[in-house]
């Protein structure tokens, strides 16, 4: 590999770090991470009563259950969810995602080849093809479709009873859900950020699952910096890791995971050099804004989607950077954690979070 390749193929390493989707390789590794039945889920208190007592009124039914909407940031355990529904009701699950569904005969073949009982996990379920949907809403009601034979005027739909199964739905859009899928989901479930003390159970989970010694504070060091999110805990956890075993004796001390996330350059807060990219060049080159975000997509030479997606979520969240219709603005905080002085004018009279 030429240098230059390889400074870029490093670069796409580390701008991924903190980005909450999971790459190729990493969906074998989070696989064998993943909790396998309700109890061994960590956090999401609410949620897992809730999802525990649908499915136990079902057991004892002996039916299946509701339909299942879980909808949240992504990395926070919706497939992970899923799977487990299929585990707990010892039923077969089949996976599929919306973007694979582009015509309804792709899920009329799903949907008459299932079996009583059977888990259907559709997974971005907000970019199904509008067909499809429709076709969706009459299974999940009615556990029937109509499969359209032939085109134009001599077109015959012809009725198709399938048996009552299960939906799972994920998406990290439920806005943009219609109202009549999401109406028909029995059961919705919103995933929430962990915290810190939850992120540090799942480290520990993880290092016992992968064999790595990890102390108390060096957990604790990761925990604080994965943003919520048990992917990115996960995926820092492994390459503190790394560093453990080329840099220090193995043991993922707090110094070792001190060094390492630096070495990463991942801060204190999770924030990452794209992250800090961004907001040096709002508070620095724009004055800290207004600006519009391609322009500081530029400005940071990375694309839009990118800026918008990846970084300006979290930044938002974390109450570094304010939308407003003018343009993305910094706020105080962000100034701060750069180590500049905010301008006396936005600490005093620019509304920060006008939408
Ligand atoms: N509550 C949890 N307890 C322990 N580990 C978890 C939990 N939630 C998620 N994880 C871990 O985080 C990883 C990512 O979870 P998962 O793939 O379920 O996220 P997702 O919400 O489906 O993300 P996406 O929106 O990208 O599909 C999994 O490998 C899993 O091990
Ligand atoms: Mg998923």
């Amino acid at each position: 590999m030429h240098e230059d390749d390889l400074a870029a193929a490093e670069e796409v390493h580390f701008a991924s770090l903190t980005a909450a989707e999971a790459d190729g390789d990493e969906r074998t590794i989070e696989a064998a991470l993943r909790p396998r039945t309700l109890d061994e889920v960590v956090g999401q208190v609410r949620v897992r009563d809730q999802l525990g007592l649908v499915l136990e009124a079902a057991r004892r039914r002996g039916r299946a259950p509701d339909h299942v909407l879980l909808s949240g940031p992504p990395g926070l355990g919706k497939t992970t969810l899923a799977m487990i529904i299929a585990g707990e009701m010892s039923s077969p699950l089949r996976l599929t995602s919306g973007p694979a569904i582009t015509h309804a005969g792709d899920l009329a073949a799903i949907l008459s080849g299932m079996n009583e009982g059977d888990v259907l996990f559709v997974d971005e379920i907000h970019r199904m093809a509008r067909p499809a949907e429709e076709m969706l809403y009459m299974a999940m009601e009615d556990f029937r479709v109509d499969v359209v034979i032939g085109k134009g005027p001599g077109a015959t739909a012809i009725p198709l009873d399938i048996p009552p199964f299960t939906l799972v739905g994920a998406t990290t859009r439920a806005g943009l859900l219609p109202g009549p899928l999401r109406d028909r989901f029995g059961f919705t479930a919103h995933l929430e950020f962990y915290e810190p003390h939850e992120l540090d159970l799942i480290i520990h989970r993880s290092a016992g699952l992968l064999g790595v010694v990890l102390e108390a504070d060096g957990a604790a060091e990761i925990a604080s910096r994965s943003r919520g999110t048990p992917r990115i805990a996960n995926r820092l956890l492994r390459r503190v890791r790394d560093y453990a075993q080329v840099r220090a004796d193995g043991v993922v001390t707090l110094d070792v995971a001190r060094a390492a996330l630096e070495l990463y350059e991942v801060d204190e807060l999770g924030l990452d050099r794209l992250d800090r990219g961004v907001l040096d060049a709002l508070c620095r080159r724009f004055g800290g804004g207004p600006v519009g975000i391609s322009t500081l997509a530029v400005a940071v030479g990375e694309e839009r989607e990118t800026v918008e997606e990846v970084a300006e979520p979290f930044l938002v969240r974390n109450g570094f950077l304010a939308r407003t219709p003018r343009g993305r603005i910094a706020t105080p905080a962000a100034w701060q954690h750069l180590g500049l002085t905010p301008p006396p004018a936005l600490v005093a009279d620019r509304p920060l979070f006008e939408e």
